[in-house]
């Protein structure tokens, strides 16, 4: 298959993840193919002797003639992941205990056996998203994107997967007023489930406890969900004065026929794993008391399989939905930017955050 204009530009990003210096001569060969496969043929005027380092650069360029500008491409992507396989190998088989890789004050990230894991990290919040927290997970599936992992795991810490979004970050009310801390939510929640839509490699949540809200629409965006026997599944949007996002007023009618869709994402029916698996959502459930043994088993084998084939087929399957699924994004955004300033909305947050109520 020919490399995409999105393998291309993968493929620069890896560039400059290389762990290893490739050395000048494969500098060289990179710089011609991308030059050939942006500009075409050479057509820089020849420099002086003197001038070595352009003259080198254009040697190199000027050596793969009329080259087409796709197969120039497809040869820049083969010699970036033939670097990046190289370079992952050598960098492979350091003992000791997962590679943290940076800060997060609501994550857990780590790095270990070709697999990137992001953990929500506020068990006494029952791993709630706050509004840090969203940010703090896009630019950790961001830079699991680029990483050299082959695929991404998101799970919870603690007994729940995630409780969905943070009650109270509708109580931090900006200076424009309700309005404008509803938009601001809308554009915020827009960019957060983009991130899932165009995440490039195998995303697998390991769900090891209750899921709620957001946390379970955003898993028709997984490639897998594993879930523990004591994870449930639950979308009570309408006890919210809420709608569905994450894309789940399209993904869940595909996934599991309208009329089950109907009863989780209008009537808010919490489903078991067992009954979200019959129904589509969930990938296989496993009994708590095996399941991160099973679970992280089953996944390092999975992370051994080739990293581009995997990115590929991943590409081959979503590409046709992408559109739609941003279409979908901004549709639900846009409603929901004005179900929060509803009364149902408001006062159901407010019952919660007064402890009148629970789910
Ligand atoms: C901003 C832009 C994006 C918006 C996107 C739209 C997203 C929509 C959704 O995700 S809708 C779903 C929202 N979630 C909820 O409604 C869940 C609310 N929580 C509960 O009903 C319960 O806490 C529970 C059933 C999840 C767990 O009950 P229980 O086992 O009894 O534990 P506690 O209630 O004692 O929880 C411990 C502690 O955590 C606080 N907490 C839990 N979940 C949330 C939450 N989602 N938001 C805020 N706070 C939460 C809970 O209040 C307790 O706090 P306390 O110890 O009492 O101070």
């Amino acid at each position: 298959m020919r490399a995409s204009q999105d393998d291309f530009e993968n493929a620069m990003n890896q560039v400059k993840l290389l762990k290893k210096d490739p050395g000048n001569e494969v500098k060289l060969k990179l710089y011609a193919l991308y030059k050939q496969a942006t500009e075409g043929p050479c057509n820089m005027p020849k420099p002086g002797v003197f001038d070595f380092i352009n003259k080198a650069k254009w040697d190199a360029w000027n050596a793969l003639g009329s080259l087409p500008k796709e197969t120039a491409r497809q040869n820049y992507v083969d010699l970036v992941s033939s670097l990046s396989s190289s370079s992952e190998s050598s960098s492979q088989g350091k003992p000791g205990a997962d590679r943290e890789q940076q800060e997060y004050e609501n994550l857990v990230v780590t790095s270990e056996d070709g697999i990137t894991k992001i953990m929500f990290n506020r068990p006494t919040r029952k791993n709630a998203i706050s509004t840090q927290m969203y940010q703090e997970i896009m630019l950790a599936l961001k830079a699991a994107s680029k990483d050299d992992s082959t695929i991404t795991v998101v799970t919870g810490n603690g007994d729940y997967y995630s409780s969905g979004n943070d009650l109270a970050n509708f109580t931090d009310i900006p200076p424009g007023g309700v309005e404008e801390k509803a938009k601001q939510s809308a554009i915020m929640l827009r960019d957060f489930v983009d991130t899932f839509i165009d995440f490039p490699k195998p995303l697998i949540a390991v769900v090891n406890g209750p899921a709620v809200g957001i946390s379970v629409t955003t898993l028709g965006l997984f490639d897998a969900v594993y879930a523990s026997d004591k994870a449930t599944f639950h979308t009570p949007f309408s006890h919210l004065g809420l709608s569905p996002e994450g894309c789940a007023s399209y993904t869940f009618p595909k996934i599991m026929g309208p009329a089950k869709a109907t009863e989780m994402l209008i009537f808010g029916k919490k489903l078991t794993a067992r009954e979200a698996c019959a129904q589509g959502l969930v990938t296989e459930v496993f009994p708590d008391s095996t399941f991160q043994k099973e679970v992280w088993t089953r996944l390092k084998a999975y992370s051994k399989l080739p990293q581009n084939s995997m990115r590929i087929s991943k590409q081959v399957i979503r590409k046709i939905e992408k559109e739609k699924l941003h279409a979908v994004n901004a549709e639900e955004c846009s409603v929901l930017q004005k179900r929060w300033l509803s009364d149902e909305c408001m006062n159901a947050t407010m019952n919660f955050l007064s402890k009148r109520s629970k789910l």
